[in-house]
């Protein structure tokens, strides 16, 4: 398929409103599949209709690889490699109504990561994230979602701020880039993690890389972590694992337990954690682990100032 037929969808978005379209579809990689019909084989970037009559993005590359991306909380919720394999999770008892973030995928933690003085992780998981732009650069679509301060964060944490989170899709890479940009006229603070939750035999998944790191293990108490140093070369969860792990290296090494090993490469995310609910979720704790690409440490942006950050998950 040529690039000018994948983009030759008629924009119709009859029953959803975007607010922020003005910078969307500037590249001929975008299109707006009608959200009546769910099918499309189109390449490029197409929003559609999801679960729960959600919008979302699917991207499609030319190698074959395709990921899915929700507006609501900006989670992306799939990234199938060429041979159709997910390598990343949804909960089965993730809802897709608003009520409640997407349990699964890659869903925002900001600008709080965990419990704190506002709801636990933050709130971008739990807002529609607009279209702000698209491309499709040698079949390799990207996609950029914009969220704002609005009522609902402001009544939470009440400063004005704008973040980007651009999700680009390689036949073998998926690749996010998240700026937060203070446009408040006061300083700000912010902690922020992408909570990955990877397809995963929980009994064979081990995660390299860590040697080293210092640790804050929430495991036995989650509200009073446990300092030590992470002194395995290869970790797994052997049980309920909880553990932030400080000063991270750029690159770690998931082997998933089901054949796949995954290079997960970071800009910026100084931090890492390790979760598995272990039989606190039996229904699907043995089908996942998450690794999380976190910046434990507050980052600290005065007015204008824009932060930064890179994951670049990829199958070998
Ligand atoms: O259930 P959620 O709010 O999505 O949080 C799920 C988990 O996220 C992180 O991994 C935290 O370290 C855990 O303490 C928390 O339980």
């Amino acid at each position: 398929m040529t690039q000018t037929a994948m983009v030759s969808m008629a924009f119709s978005l009859n029953t959803v409103a975007f607010p922020n379209l003005r910078r969307s579809n500037r590249y001929p990689g975008m299109a707006f599949a009608s959200l009546s019909s769910k099918e499309s084989t189109s390449l490029g970037v197409r929003v559609t209709e999801g679960e729960g009559n959600l919008p979302k993005v699917v991207l499609t590359s030319s190698g074959g690889s395709e990921a899915e991306i929700y507006l609501f909380g900006g989670c992306i919720t799939s990234w199938k490699v060429a041979n159709g394999k997910d390598l990343l999770f949804v909960r089965p008892d993730a809802v897709f109504n608003k009520k409640k973030p997407i349990s699964g995928g890659i869903p925002h933690c900001f600008p709080q990561f965990g419990p704190g003085v506002i709801q636990q992780h933050g709130f971008a998981r739990n807002m529609d994230w607009s279209l702000f732009d698209s491309e499709n650069v040698d079949g390799n679509p990207a996609v950029t979602l914009e969220l704002k301060d609005e009522s609902y964060s402001r009544a939470m944490w009440d400063f004005s701020f704008h973040a980007l989170f651009k999700v680009t899709l390689n036949t073998k890479n998926l690749s996010t880039e998240l700026k937060v940009k203070n446009t408040d006229n006061k300083p700000f603070f912010f902690t922020s993690a992408l909570h990955t939750y990877f397809r995963a035999s929980v009994s064979g998944a081990t995660v390299k890389g860590l040697k080293g790191c210092k640790t804050l293990n929430k495991h036995p108490d989650p509200s009073n972590p446990v300092e030590g140093v992470e002194e395995r070369d290869v970790v797994n969860f052997p049980g309920f694992v909880d553990c932030v792990y400080l000063g991270a290296p750029n690159e770690l090494h998931l082997d998933n337990g089901l054949g796949d090993l995954i290079s997960i490469k970071n800009a910026n995310w100084s931090d890492a954690v390790l979760w598995n609910p272990y039989t606190q979720m039996e229904a699907c704790y043995r089908d996942f682990v998450c690794v999380e690409n976190a910046k434990i440490g507050s980052v600290k942006l005065e007015p204008d100032q824009t932060w930064t950050a890179v994951q670049h998950i990829s199958i070998a």
